[in-house]
């Protein structure tokens, strides 16, 4: 059985994580597992862990690490046949504990990104609810001024973006994110990457996928997530 990759993205809000799983994902055909569209996918669904989560998302916390252990964990056993790479899951120790109990993660990469260029870039961060799809009016706008590109749907702008939260979301996200960057650093696993340009981060993160992937066969698996 070839080895399957195990890799993770971590970074604080606005960093990158999204747009650059889905450029990983599209270009080594790996899963991809978005811990925050799953979330939002609970909230548009109504679901009583969907509910739940609301009330810490919209007050710029994280969710409780035992709801997104019980999203997450059955969906990547769902995968175990597959690689699959994850935005924004670990974000706390007990979720990597959690995670390094079933798997050995094989990369995790953390984008250290400047708190201004959060600021600027969730400001003018618009998403497609329904896909998950994300623009942004600098860097990569949609066709047509405040429609998705596929849907002709209106997009719109999370609460939990908007400079207010943002603040929360950052003190959170650093001291949380403190031990699970250690823990995958002393595992030998963690590559971080600085700057604020995501195609100057992008080439990196491409090589350093190719080496892991062409070492290890991964099953990969062509069909895409949103
Ligand atoms: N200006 C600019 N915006 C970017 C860059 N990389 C990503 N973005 C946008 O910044 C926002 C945050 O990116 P996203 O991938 O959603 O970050 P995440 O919150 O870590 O998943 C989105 O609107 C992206 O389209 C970049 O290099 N420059
Ligand atoms: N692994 C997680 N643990 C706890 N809360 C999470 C996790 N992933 C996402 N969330 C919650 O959902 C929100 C949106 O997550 P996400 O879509 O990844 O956006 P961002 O990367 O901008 O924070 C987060 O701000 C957080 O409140």
């Amino acid at each position: 059985m070839a080895k399957l990759l195990r890799a993770a993205v971590l970074g604080p809000p606005g960093s990158g994580k999204g747009t650059i799983c889905k450029r990983i994902a599209h270009s080594f055909g790996l899963q991809y597992l978005s811990s925050g569209h799953f979330l939002r996918e609970g909230i548009a669904a109504n679901t009583e862990a969907g509910m739940l989560a609301k009330t810490y998302i919209d007050r710029g916390m994280l969710v409780p690490d035992q709801v997104m252990t019980r999203l997450m964990l059955p969906k990547l056993e769902q995968l175990r046949n597959h690689s699959w790479l994850l935005d924004g899951f670990p974000r706390t120790l007990a979720q990597a504990q959690a995670l390094n109990s079933l798997y050995q993660m094989d990369l995790v990469i953390s984008l250290n990104i400047p708190y201004e260029t959060l600021k600027d870039r969730l400001s003018d961060r618009w998403v497609h609810p329904a896909s998950g799809r994300v623009y942004n009016m600098g860097f990569n706008p949609p066709l047509v001024q405040g429609k998705d590109d596929i849907t002709g749907e209106l997009l719109i702008q999370h609460d939990d973006d908007k400079p207010e939260a943002l603040m929360a979301r950052l003190r959170h996200y650093k001291e949380l994110a403190k031990p699970v960057i250690d823990l995958y650093k002393s595992q030998g696993v963690l590559h971080s990457f600085s700057g604020t340009e995501t195609d100057k981060i992008w080439p990196y993160i491409n090589s350093l996928l190719s080496t892991k992937m062409h070492t290890q066969p991964s099953g990969a698996h062509p069909i895409q997530t949103p």
